[in-house]
């Protein structure tokens, strides 16, 4: 298979005030890839994914989205963050959440809806269309969240702890979705979370991050069947080795050696 490179992060360093919080931090992301983000609490993972949303203009360095150098954010950006009860709109119904960005991308209310109603769907979400955010339980309002985002059709998703707020049985249903989300889609997407045992089980990649200052410290091929399943795959002995050799890494700071 090819490898084109669809995001590039150049030799980026952020400081707020005297604190860096990125330092000289560069890698690739391949179109169709899915690259997860570890490390310990403060190592700059939000940050990073705000520079490349466009949300933060970095200290220094750059960053490229289909060959261009990321200013604001970018058309064909989607985002998910943890908190789902800030992002949905309360007075929409779960549908209009989900139709609402796809203003942006000129279509037309009959195309809005079908991608709305199509991505639902894909989410289990069907039945939920004419309700309200409020009137759902957590897991189903990061589940509209997560169906806003694959409506949207982006080239590169960015998704900042995304299952952190839900309970461990859910977190396993979303991580399944969004494996066959990325199985069904050419979209890209960079995946911050605090679960190592998630990186590994979702992701083609992992890059390790350390701190003080924040650096790329590792950067892991996963090189698991993309057929992946949450008892059969955790089982695997290469599976238990990566997990455990990502563990040390951010246990252990990911000190270079
Ligand atoms: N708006 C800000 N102003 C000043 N310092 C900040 C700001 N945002 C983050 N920082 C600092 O930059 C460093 C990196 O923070 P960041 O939130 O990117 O880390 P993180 O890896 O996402 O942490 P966590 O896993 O706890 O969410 C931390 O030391 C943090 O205190």
């Amino acid at each position: 298979m090819g490898f084109i490179i669809v995001l590039e992060v150049l030799k980026l360093t952020h400081t707020y005030g005297e604190q860096t919080a990125l330092d000289d931090v560069s890698f690739e992301v391949g179109e169709k890839e899915l690259v997860s983000i570890v490390g310990k609490s403060g190592c700059g993972k939000s940050t990073l994914l705000r520079a490349v949303a466009g949300l933060i203009t970095p200290t220094t360095g750059e960053i490229r989205l289909s060959g261009r150098t990321v200013n604001g954010v970018p058309d064909d950006l989607a985002v998910v963050f943890q908190d789902y009860s800030r992002s949905l709109l309360p007075w929409l119904s779960v549908r209009d959440n989900v139709t609402f960005p796809l203003r942006r991308r000129g279509l037309k209310k009959g195309a809005r809806r079908s991608a709305a109603m199509e991505a639902l769907e894909e989410v289990g979400l069907s039945d939920a269309a004419g309700k309200f955010p409020w009137q759902l339980s957590g897991g189903m309002q990061q589940r509209v969240a997560i169906a806003r985002a694959l409506a949207y059709r982006p080239t590169l998703l960015l998704m900042d702890e995304p299952f952190g707020s839900v309970d461990a049985q859910t977190r396993e249903d979303l991580e399944d979705l969004l494996l066959r989300a990325h199985a069904s889609s050419d979209m890209m997407i960079l995946l911050v979370t605090h679960d190592i045992d998630e990186s590994v089980y979702v992701s083609d990649r992992v890059l390790v991050m350390g701190r003080s200052p924040g650096r790329v410290m590792a950067d892991l091929d996963v090189g698991l069947p993309a057929e992946r399943d949450r008892i059969e795959t955790r089982e695997l002995p290469e599976f238990v080795h990566l997990r455990s050799e990502v563990g040390r890494l951010v246990r252990d700071n990911a000190v270079p050696a």
